[in-house]
């Protein structure tokens, strides 16, 4: 295939000639040859093989019987596999003895199919490259590219498609030949040249093709392969470059399992056997003679010798790149065929070939190269028809029969390229419309991809939005464990509170206890104060009242007394008028009769009447002075009395100020009572502080601890949250990344784009599903850790609720109390206070009733002692108006009307008139003094016939006389009026 590409020299590492790459791989000895001596000795290093005292070195690379296949991969092949993604042919191809691991090494061990290339040990060379060269594929951006797969099999020299249907009888249409446009490249044609998308593709290829080998077991290995299969990758890869041009690159990868080199006698076969060997061994001396006849420069190469030889023609001596790994038995009884090996792989070493790499043109130069060369062997197939319609002599005939039979020849020649030309043209023309057909394909997939994209972007944005809210749920579900924990860790701090404030509470009510009892005692003790002092002031009350009432009966007594006197006076002074007038008018007469008997001595006379009148006024005022000293002395008593209630008043009023200082003090005390236990209040708090920051210390601790598997909780979430997002990123740039390459890609894998898009909707419906399910896990997590803080939150609530009531209950039960013997000992003190004030108030009552009967008694007396002193001074007005008469008559009226005062009063009297400033020498005042005295004790004794009541009271002529005094001193009656209230008042 691609006859039409130009082979340039070798560039980008690749020597321009090349020896073909020859390694040598020993097995390790199997079951068999466990007994067996092992004589094959290998040297990495030094890259020779040691066998007995055979020495074969220089090989590519040694490997010895612990070599790993990934090493194997990496040495031989890895470049060989980005050689042919550059544009070379490049051919590997297993040789050795039955049983030595050919299969094992190009294929990889059972089951080693579908193994991963980089990890599985057991993977040969095959899977590896095809995986190999799908990811190398799949890395690189800007390119299309397709890759396709035969598998055939050389069986007794005949070809075998192992990739056909087995029902199809096709197989002599498979025909080797060569690329008319690249010399010594050859190309197979007829066989199935399958596309392939992925390395799965090509495990299934390789599977099918497997099963199709034919096998026969031998004596030398069960498996023993009997025939030459080669399978070949063909990568063709378009490339738009920068400057527009299309470019194209077609590199093929040949892996060669050839069939084992054993000798046909020792291998046992017989029969179809022994013909099988024999062909087997006919290919492979071919192979032989094919390499011997390269690297000993012969003329001639005999590849045609052999399908095998002429199929590796291109990879001995070739453009290809070449390798070749000969495999060996490490064991005694293989030495010949190792040595044969080592010889045939030692000598192959030495072939040169000569790389080129697959011209890069672009599609128009090639239909162009193409076209050219159809034309061309057109015209030469037409030449020489045309040739032979030409008559000639028989000479010329004979050279013209022989030269038409050479044409003829040619002709057949010619045709049979120009076949193979248009082979080539129809295949590549087949692959253009194939890639133009995958193109469209693609294209129209990449539209469907990219409206599946648009919707799985959309999804994703769902899944991300669905993440992003699941997060945030997530992220509240945290917040309200926050919360919970922060009001769990509040309603904590209360409860401590409400237990700090019930012990303060407790130990202030044991504080208060006894200082409560103190105030009830104190209490106790005011109340019985009180019961006294109310006991004593009802005991004194009635002999107050008693007093008042003697007192107020004694006012009146006296008052009775003084009306019965003034009576009695009335009553004489009634009497006395008619006989007053009667002497008035004897004594008128008398007095006429004696006028001009008196007139003479009248004028001493008259001295003697006044005498008599002032002695009579002074005798009047003393009787008001006695009556004015018993009125003060009532009003002293009454006011005695008064001021004696109001010295009780004031003991009470002491008393009160006593309770008073006392309730004061009994304040004071309860201040301090309450400072006190303000004071351990505050011990007590700071104790309870204490407690309660260890226990706060504790719940910070649980809480922590918590907090700690919370936050696990949520890393793990939010680690889970991040692994599905970093799996939803992963997908997105996986389908970012498939779509890349289906952009730029036309070539037709959408089928592979389906199911990509398929796994990938599997693998998020999968991590949709993985999501559901850890979120599944989750929620019952969660909603027992909500369950949990809900419950955790109800027990502080109780918890609360419960130091609240016992709180309460405290503080009713210590308020109780408190205020209990507060109240009671207030209250005692209050009736204590009210029986005191009532008691004050009745007293004052009382006095003030006493005074307003004495006041109502006074007026009384008052009254009548105005109109008695009306009388009086109307009395002593007329008796003014009564001419003086004689001395002795009045002596005599005086006699028979008056008691003689005593000798006391007489002197005092005379003493009085002395003071008047009377100038008379001491004798004639002794005997006037004696004469006097006799005068008025002889009055006295008139006046005591006419009184009526003891000597406490005076005779109404005295009181006269006192009363005139009086009037006469003050000049009015109403100032005298004003003047006694004043005294009383101020009493
Ligand atoms: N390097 C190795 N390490 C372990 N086992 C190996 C190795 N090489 C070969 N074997 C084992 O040896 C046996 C024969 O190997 P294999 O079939 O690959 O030989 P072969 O050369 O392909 O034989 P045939 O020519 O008959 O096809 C297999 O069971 C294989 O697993």
């Amino acid at each position: 295939m691609m006859s039409a590409m130009k082979k340039k020299p070798t560039n980008s590492g690749v020597p321009a000639r090349s020896n073909v790459a020859v390694a040598i791989r020993v097995r390790p000895p199997n079951e068999k040859e466990a007994k067996d001596s092992l004589i094959v000795k290998t040297d990495p290093i030094d890259r020779s093989v040691t066998i007995r005292n055979k020495v074969f070195s220089n090989f590519e690379r040694v490997y010895g019987q612990n070599s790993r296949q990934s090493e194997i991969y990496k040495d031989l092949v890895k470049k060989q596999v980005e050689d042919v993604l550059r544009g070379y042919n490049c051919t590997i191809f297993a040789y050795g003895q039955t049983g030595t691991g050919k299969t094992y090494t190009m294929e990889g061990g059972e089951g080693s199919i579908e193994g991963d290339w980089e990890t599985d040990e057991n993977t040969g060379i095959i899977p590896r490259a095809a995986q190999h060269i799908f990811t190398e594929l799949t890395a690189k951006t800007g390119i299309e590219y397709i890759v396709r797969l035969s598998y055939v099999e050389i069986y007794n020299e005949e070809m075998i498609d192992l990739l056909s249907s087995p029902s199809s009888d096709d197989k002599h249409l498979i025909r080797l030949f060569e690329d008319p446009a690249k010399k010594g490249t050859i190309v197979i044609s007829g066989v199935e040249d399958i596309p392939v998308r992925c390395r799965d593709d090509v495990y299934r290829l390789l599977k099918q093709g497997t099963e199709q080998r034919r096998t026969a077991e031998t004596l030398m290995n069960k498996q023993s392969s009997r025939s030459h299969s080669v399978l070949t990758i063909s990568v063709l890869i378009r490339e738009s470059l920068p400057s527009g041009e299309e470019l194209v690159k077609q590199g093929k990868l040949r892996l060669v399992d050839l069939a084992g080199s054993e000798n046909i006698g020792r291998s046992g076969a017989e029969g179809k056997r022994a013909k099988e060997a024999g062909n087997i061994n006919t290919s492979l001396l071919a192979l032989g003679r094919v390499i011997n006849a390269l690297t000993t420069n012969a003329p001639h190469i005999p590849y045609r010798e052999s399908k095998l030889t002429r199929l590796l023609q291109d990879s001995l001596g070739g453009s290809s790149i070449t390798t070749i790994i000969a495999t060996l038995s490490p064991v005694n009884t293989n030495f010949d065929e190792s040595v044969s090996t080592l010889e045939y792989a030692h000598r192959a070493m030495n072939i040169k070939n000569r790389p080129e790499i697959n011209e890069n043109v672009n599609k128009k130069d090639l239909f162009k190269e193409y076209s050219g060369q159809i034309e061309r062997l057109m015209r030469e197939l037409k030449a020489a028809r045309d040739k032979s319609g030409v008559y000639l002599d028989q000479e010329l005939y004979d050279e013209m029969g022989k030269k038409i039979e050479t044409s003829e020849e040619r002709i057949s020649l010619l045709e049979q390229q120009l076949e193979d030309t248009l082979e080539l043209m129809r295949k590549h023309l087949a692959d253009i419309e194939l890639m133009d057909d995958y193109y469209g394909k693609a294209y129209t997939r990449v539209r469907n991809l990219e409206q599946r994209l648009a919707l799985r972007v959309e999804e994703l944005e769902e899944a991300k939005m669905t993440i992003a809210k699941e997060k945030q749920a997530h992220e509240e579900t945290r917040r309200a464990l926050g919360r919970c924990r922060s009001h769990a860790e509040e309603a904590f701090t209360v409860a401590e509170e409400t237990k700090k404030v019930g012990w303060e509470a407790h130990h202030e009510l044991m504080r208060l206890h006894p200082r409560c009892d103190a105030i009830g005692e104190i209490a106790n003790e005011n109340r019985n104060v009180s019961l006294e002092l109310s006991r004593s002031i009802n005991e004194s009350i009635p002999p107050m009242r008693e007093a008042n009432d003697l007192r107020m009966k004694n006012g009146e007594e006296k008052v009775k007394e003084a009306e019965t006197a003034l009576n009695v006076l009335n009553e004489a002074v009634a009497e006395k008028i008619p006989a007053t007038k009667e002497s008035i008018d004897e004594a008128n007469e008398t007095m006429k009769s004696l006028l001009s008997r008196l007139s003479s001595i009248h004028s001493s006379h008259n001295e003697n009447a006044q005498k008599e009148t002032s002695l009579l006024v002074t005798m009047i005022r003393k009787a008001q002075l006695h009556l004015e000293s018993t009125i003060d002395s009532v009003v002293t008593q009454l006011i005695e009395s008064n001021d004696e209630g109001r010295i009780k008043v004031e003991e009470m009023e002491h008393q009160n100020e006593i309770m008073r200082k006392e309730m004061d003090q009994l304040r004071s005390d309860c201040r301090e009572a309450i400072a006190t236990a303000q004071m351990k209040r505050m011990e007590a708090g700071e104790e309870l502080e204490k407690k309660r920051n260890q226990f706060k210390d504790e719940m910070e601790r649980k809480t922590k601890d918590m907090m700690n598997m919370m936050n696990s909780f949520v890393s793990s979430m939010s680690s889970m949250g991040e692994t599905i997002e970093e799996g939803q990123r992963g997908q997105e740039e996986t389908i970012a990344e498939r779509m890349n390459q289906m952009g730029e890609v036309e070539m037709g894998w959408g089928d592979e784009m389906d199911e990509t898009c398929e796994k990938l909707k599997n693998m998020m419906n999968e991590s949709t599903e993985k999501t559901k399910d850890q979120i599944s896990t989750c929620l019952p997590i969660l909603s027992s850790m909500g369950q949990k803080t809900e419950d955790y939150g109800r027990k502080s609530e109780i918890d609360r609720e419960d130091w609240k009531k016992e709180r309460e209950t405290i503080e009713e039960e210590c308020r109780g109390k408190h205020e209990l013997s507060l109240s009671s000992a207030l209250s005692s003190i209050d009736s204590l206070k009210e029986t005191h004030d009532k008691t004050q108030v009745d007293t004052v009552a009382a006095l003030e009733n006493t005074k307003s009967i004495i006041a109502e008694s006074w007026k009384e007396v008052d009254g009548d002692m105005d109109k008695l002193m009306k009388i009086v001074i109307e009395e002593t007005e007329r008796i003014r108006e009564i001419p003086p008469k004689d001395v002795e008559q009045v002596q005599r009226e005086f006699q028979d009307n008056q008691s003689p005062p005593t000798e006391e009063e007489l002197f005092a009297e005379s003493e009085d008139e002395v003071e008047e400033g009377e100038e008379n020498d001491e004798n004639d005042q002794q005997k006037k003094f004696k004469e006097k005295a006799k005068l008025r004790r002889s009055n006295f004794r008139v006046r005591d016939s006419l009184l009526v009541g003891g000597d406490d009271l005076q005779s109404p002529s005295k009181l006269i006389g006192m009363r005139g005094q009086r009037i006469e001193e003050e000049g009015s009656e109403a100032s005298f009026g004003s003047d006694r209230t004043n005294r009383r008042t101020n009493n």
